[in-house]
């Protein structure tokens, strides 16, 4: 038997699928290991596991154990907007709910240090995040995502007054979280153009963003700037998608246009990027999102549009 082979037999059965190689060489073994989704405690066991078994074999005097893709390569996509309160954070939690039901695995980072409040959208408001070793775990939502937030990282209610340096280095935590199998990270920018948007923008270099806004000019005009943010960096903006866009009164049926119809569509038309879909201002969505039941988890009207958007962002991922 060569000593390959030898090593291979040792392997205990549970382990052995994930051997992708086996190398031997003057005594000494090295093993290639696919790791991807093990968070490090999971990983570290299956290493030791391997270290004992295949340094039983005859003729080997050191094993090496090579973990690879212990950190899968995820996407990330970032979701901003030009100003605030226009459903970021809203969007953000139900397209990562209707792409957890459609099969993906996705995570959200809560990036919004002003107003936190993923927690409050996927049911996990009163959640602390527990850290392993130097690692924070991500809350796993009752909807199928997981999520670690800002709003975690300090007390409830209290103001964050965090310079550029400390928002960088918090937002390295949140996103090198254990993330375990996640493929997908959303990311919940706080509005505008800030330290937050940089870092991030530099440092992890999303795959694209998405940007949300109200149809009213004056939120357009900031969300062009946001469009501009991410293109200068170098960041394609997948599409853009417009809330609150038209109300049907819940006692008559009457649509109306509050804050104005098609503007974010014919805004993305003219500056030529897709344009993703539309939410409608609608009280079961704030009521559903404030309960922390997020419409798209459910199957009713208000879920509707998220899952159609997040078809489209999928579609464009693909
Ligand atoms: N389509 C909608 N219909 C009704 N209410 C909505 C809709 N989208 C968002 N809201 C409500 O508007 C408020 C602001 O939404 P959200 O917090 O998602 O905005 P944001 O852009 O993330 O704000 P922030 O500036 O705090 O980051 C919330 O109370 C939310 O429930």
């Amino acid at each position: 038997m060569s000593d390959e082979k030898a090593v291979r037999a040792a392997l205990p059965a549970e382990l052995a699928d994930m051997v992708k190689a086996i190398r031997v060489e003057h005594g000494r073994a090295t093993l290639v290991v696919d790791a991807a989704g093990l968070g490090r405690a999971a990983g570290a066991q299956v290493q030791g596991e391997l270290e004992a078994a295949v340094s039983a074999v005859e003729g080997v005097g050191e094993v090496r154990v090579a973990l690879m893709a212990d950190r899968p390569q995820r996407r990330i996509v970032a979701v901003g907007s030009g100003k605030g309160g226009v459903g970021k954070s809203t969007l953000t939690a139900n397209l990562a709910v209707a792409l957890a039901r459609a099969g993906h695995k996705v995570g959200v980072v809560d990036a919004d240090i002003y107003g936190p409040s993923q927690p409050t959208l996927l049911g996990g408001a009163d959640e602390k995040l527990r850290a392993e070793g130097k690692q924070l775990v991500p809350f796993d939502s009752p909807h199928g995502v997981k999520t670690v937030s800002m709003g975690q990282l300090v007390e409830r209610g209290k103001a964050i007054a965090w310079r550029g340096p400390m928002v960088g280095q918090a937002l390295a935590q949140l996103m090198d979280a254990d993330w375990g199998d996640t493929e997908l990270l959303l990311i919940d920018l706080p509005p505008g153009t800030g330290d937050v948007q940089l870092t991030m923008l530099q440092k992890f270099r999303p795959i694209g963003a998405v940007i949300v806004s109200t149809p009213q000019d004056l939120a357009l005009i900031d969300a062009t700037r946001a469009i501009d943010l991410f293109g200068q960096a170098g960041v394609p903006v997948l599409g853009v998608v417009e809330n609150m866009a038209g109300y049907v009164c819940p006692h008559c049926g009457e649509e109306s246009d509050p804050f104005g119809s098609g503007g974010a569509q014919a805004a993305a038309e003219r500056i030529g990027i897709p344009f993703l879909g539309r939410v409608p201002l609608s009280l079961e969505i704030r009521e559903a999102s404030d309960a922390g039941q997020p419409p798209a988890a459910s199957d009713g009207a208000a879920g509707k549009p998220f899952a159609a958007i997040a078809a489209q962002l999928a579609a464009a991922l693909a």
